[in-house]
């Protein structure tokens, strides 16, 4: 038996809930835009992870450094936990996101290959359990704690980091009209990296700013009002400090909401930029604006998307 999951890229942070506030997302047509997992009974007595995947060349040289390669140790150190039997197991990655890329890259494979291993087992582990799993996992590649790429990769649509640890997080109504256009300029930025630029305080009046845009987004999307939404998609926490680490995002985000963007902002760490468009004309033509003007390399690409409302799921 072999089983295979996909895991959707995200966009962290939506500017406005720095670390507690992140959306799934999935380019119009019939492309995947994430990583997939596949598992199936070992070929002999241990586990083993192979790579494939336009990206597997970025990661570490070593699988045992692969970050799904702990999502194996740490699930197997649950089953063990709960009195379960270890079965050796063989893993691919085919590594479809970049890496650094402020895609959630490293949630896509940390849920893809969780649930993999989840479901090969028939759901040992439930939800809550999986998600704790996530978190952990990513917290050992970010070097702190948050869900705002795992929850939304794992569940799918607009999720919103709550304070009750059983619960974690909470699905929010996204606005189905909407497009967002996901920029990656085809160069890395750690998160780590980026995190290490924020500042350890805040004033009052950012601490103010920031309390009350997410919850006027929050507001206004339960009253389904995108235009007050998409006004307060602004980052007092983390763009003022790492805009000036990513190469052209101040002209570009400019450009971006003089010519029609709803809003526009980094995706998690960066350097990838997604920008909110409220119909596919404008989205067609701010995409051949970021394809011409924002990407850097050869292996950058920009995709018109919609929410992901599925999240991790298995494909064929
Ligand atoms: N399967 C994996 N996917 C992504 N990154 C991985 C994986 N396994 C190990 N890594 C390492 O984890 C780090 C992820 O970097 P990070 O900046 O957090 O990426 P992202 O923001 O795209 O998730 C890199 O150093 C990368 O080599
Ligand atoms: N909230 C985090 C999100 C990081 O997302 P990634 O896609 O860059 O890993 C942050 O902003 O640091």
């Amino acid at each position: 038996m072999t089983i295979k999951v996909f895991a959707p890229a995200s966009i962290g942070n939506v500017s406005v809930g720095f670390d507690v506030l992140g959306m799934a997302v999935t380019p119009v047509g019939d492309q995947l835009l994430g990583d997939i997992v596949e598992i199936s009974a070992a070929v002999t007595d241990v586990s083993t992870l192979s790579l494939s995947g336009e990206f597997a060349n970025k990661l570490p040289g070593d699988p045992k450094d692969n970050i799904v390669w702990h999502c194996l140790e740490l699930f197997n150190k649950e089953l063990i936990n709960s009195t379960k039997s270890v079965q050796p197991v063989d893993l691919v990655l085919e590594k479809k996101m970049p890496v650094g890329s402020g895609l959630g890259s490293s949630a896509c494979s940390v849920v893809a290959a969780l649930v993999a291993l989840n479901e090969y087992y028939q759901k040992p582990f439930n939800d809550s359990d999986l998600l704790f799993m996530m978190g952990k996992m990513e917290a050992q590649i970010s070097g702190s704690l948050h869900y705002d790429n795992v929850a939304p990769c794992f569940l799918g649509g607009m999720q919103l980091m709550v304070t009750d640890t059983q619960v974690i997080t909470r699905s929010l109504p996204t606005f189905d009209d909407y497009y967002w256009i996901m920029a990656y300029p085809g160069i890395e930025m750690s998160t780590k990296e980026a995190r290490d630029a924020l500042p350890k305080q805040y004033s009052r009046q950012d601490l103010i700013s920031y309390g009350q845009t997410l919850a006027t987004f929050i507001d206004a999307c339960y009253r389904n009002d995108p235009k007050q939404a998409f006004a307060n998609v602004v980052d007092v926490v983390a763009e003022p400090y790492r805009q000036s680490l990513l190469p052209k995002f101040i002209e570009t985000k400019q450009y971006l909401l003089a010519n029609g963007a709803s809003a526009a902002g980094i995706s998690g760490s960066g350097p990838t930029v997604f920008v909110v468009c409220e119909n596919k004309e404008i989205a067609e033509q701010l995409s051949n604006y970021l394809t011409e003007n924002y990407l850097q390399s050869p292996t950058g690409f920009v995709h018109i998307c919609k929410a992901d409302t599925q999240g991790a799921r298995l494909v064929s």
